[in-house]
């Protein structure tokens, strides 16, 4: 079977909204979301044809497309290679000029609609983008050390270049114990990182990029209206997450953790299994040491996330820098 080149626009707004399109009844795939796009004809480059395909779906003159991704993937029916471009740039208003709906979502939105296969791994691209860069996330348990321990190896974390902190209460601290965790929180968001509150409701009003939830509350249906990751352990679960809007997840064990012994961990293969299916994207969790990061990096994890590796360590800043060098270039 020859493969199909493709061309397909992921048209963005200057709201960072996306373009996704439902395919019509008489193609291949009918009532699957895309990427607006088509075959290449013979002769074409995958740039003209992306450049006539969104004139004839959507009635949009694009300007200056930017190479994405090239992907390949075999349906039953045909082998398909996607040659995936960023369009920021066009003139026209789109619209389904073949009677497709159309609609503009945020990225986080997109995972909630039944969308090509093919896509899945795409989508997950375009929601890594927006993770804090380093991808390296610290699950901060106040409850696990003295609070001015803790306090201290937090910043000695974030001086080290730490940018991603989920915060997490299993329950809701005293007042004084309040204040310092809204001023820890705080002073991480002024330093440029990004802050997850896990806490149990009622919510406390720290400042923060949004919230983490446990599966359990992703499964009953908890759905902030604010930016949101959750803490997976399944395929189920992850499905659940991307379906709610979430931006990411974490899935765990990859590795056998002392804190949950009696899971059994997922391993690197298991964990590539599940990043293949998933349209977000997957942080690694469990027994992440430094030397196991290019691991899960090669199984498809997008970051890491650490709890005991860096606040119970002798030194933190150290433990924080050895995770971080593999994201240095
Ligand atoms: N347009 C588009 N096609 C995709 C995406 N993902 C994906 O796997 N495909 C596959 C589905 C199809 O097998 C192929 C594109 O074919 P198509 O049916 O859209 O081609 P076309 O617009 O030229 O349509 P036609 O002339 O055959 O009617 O690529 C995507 O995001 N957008
Ligand atoms: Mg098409």
């Amino acid at each position: 079977m020859p493969t199909v080149p493709v061309a397909t626009g992921i048209i963005e707004d200057a709201s960072g909204r996306l373009l996704v399109a439902l395919r019509p009844e008489g193609k291949p795939w009918p009532g699957f979301w895309e990427f607006p796009g088509g075959k290449v004809d013979p002769g074409e480059t995958p740039e003209q044809a992306l450049v006539r395909e969104l004139w004839e779906e959507l009635g949009v003159m694009v300007t200056a497309p930017e190479p994405f991704r090239v992907l390949e993937y075999t349906y039953p029916e045909r082998t398909v290679r996607l040659h995936f471009y960023r369009v920021r740039h066009w003139t026209g208003t789109a619209h389904g000029r073949e009677g497709q709906e159309v609609r503009w979502l945020f990225p986080w939105e997109i995972p909630a609609l039944e969308c090509l296969p093919a896509n899945l791994r795409l989508t997950a691209d375009v929601l890594a983008e927006a993770l804090p860069q380093p991808p390296l996330c610290l699950i901060a348990d106040p409850g696990r050390l003295p609070l001015p321990d803790f306090r201290r190896a937090l910043e000695a974390a974030l001086d080290a270049g730490l940018r991603w902190l989920v915060l997490r209460c299993k329950a809701a601290p005293d007042d004084s114990s309040a204040d310092v965790l809204a001023a820890l929180c705080a002073g991480a968001l002024a330093g440029g990182a990004q802050v997850y509150l896990n806490h149990p409701d009622p919510l406390p009003g720290w400042p923060r990029t949004g919230r983490h939830l446990t599966q359990s509350q992703s499964d009953a249906g908890v759905k902030p209206d604010e930016a949101f990751g959750v803490s997976c352990h399944d395929a189920a679960g992850l499905q659940q997450a991307a379906r709610l809007g979430a931006r990411y997840a974490f899935l765990s064990p990859i590795f056998p953790t002392s804190s949950h012994p009696d899971t059994e961990a997922l391993g690197p293969r298991g964990f590539a299994a599940m990043a293949a299916e998933s349209s977000l994207p997957l942080i690694a969790l469990g027994g992440m040491t430094s030397a196991r990061v290019p691991e899960a990096l090669a199984a498809g994890a997008r970051g890491v996330a650490v709890l005991s590796g860096i606040l119970e360590a002798q030194d933190p800043a150290a433990a924080t820098r050895a995770l971080l060098r593999h994201w240095e270039r």
